[in-house]
């Protein structure tokens, strides 16, 4: 299980921008992170990953300080799907490939192509198979990093705006496709939202940060419109419509 406690971060001197943060990603959870633009959330996520050293606290990896976590083992139990990454000149299907890496012991096999070959069918882009990822939509794309951290089989899954670029349709998609490997396989996702509508609806633990620490952490219980107004200044109603909680702005 990955869990961070009292994590403190600062790109610079005497600027804080997280301050004794703690989360626990529990097996077969769903958490969001919300909260304003430049309150910390992928700085909170990159610290998670290992990326970025805290200045206080620890992220524990089973336990263990992820300083002292090799690449290769930190990989086989945490997959990220980052906000920006970079397209390379390699196709939609070895792109996905190379998510199987750290569970390679060399050439990959026939195990490693059926698990791609069925993730880009359950997510749409075996039509995309022989296209070069650079030639895709920004939507196409986000599918296809989704892809590629989902064929990681990782027990932990961290998503940077994981619906950004998607439409409607899509955004809905890649969330139901997270929550069931939630469901199905057991894993921790974790993922920072803006829409708080979608993760509202697939999303069962909430993690609200202002200003660097965190203002509320639990259950749907503590999406209120109350905290709505703190955390985004926002006037907001929520409504329950067949059987869902829905926020709608003033
Ligand atoms: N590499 C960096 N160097 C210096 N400051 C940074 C760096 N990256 C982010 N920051 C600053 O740290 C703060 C938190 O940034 P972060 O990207 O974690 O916010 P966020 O909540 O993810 O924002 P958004 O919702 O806009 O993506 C912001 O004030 C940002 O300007």
């Amino acid at each position: 299980m990955l869990a961070a406690c009292g994590l403190g971060f600062s790109y610079r001197a005497g600027t804080p921008v997280l301050r004794d943060v703690s989360i626990e990603l529990a097996p077969g959870s769903f958490t969001a992170i919300l909260g304003v633009n430049g309150c910390g959330k992928s700085t909170l996520l990159s610290c998670l990953m290992g990326l970025r050293k805290p200045d206080a606290g620890q992220v524990l990896l089973d336990g263990v300080p992820m300083g002292e976590v090799k690449r290769r083992a930190r990989a086989q139990k945490v997959a990220l799907v980052a906000q920006h990454s970079h397209a390379n000149r390699l196709t939609v299907y070895d792109s996905v490939l190379v998510g199987r890496h750290p569970l390679m012991q060399g050439a990959p096999t026939e195990a490693d192509h059926v698990v791609v070959r069925e993730t880009l069918e359950r997510l749409g882009l075996s039509a995309y198979s022989l296209r070069y990822a650079d030639e895709l939509s920004g939507g196409e794309y986000q599918k296809m990093v989704l892809a590629r951290a989902f064929v990681q089989q990782a027990e932990t899954l961290l998503l940077d705006e994981p619906t950004n670029n998607l439409d409607p349709a899509n955004q809905q998609e890649v969330m139901r496709e997270v929550r069931r490997e939630v469901d199905e396989r057991g894993i921790a996702a974790c993922a920072v939202m803006h829409d708080i509508n979608l993760a509202i609806r697939y999303c069962d633990r909430f993690l609200f940060l202002k200003d660097g620490a965190v203002d509320a952490a639990g259950g749907r219980e503590c999406v209120t419109p109350e905290r709505i107004k703190r955390i985004y200044g926002m006037d907001a109603d929520i409504i329950e419509h067949g059987g869902r909680l829905v926020v709608i702005p003033r």
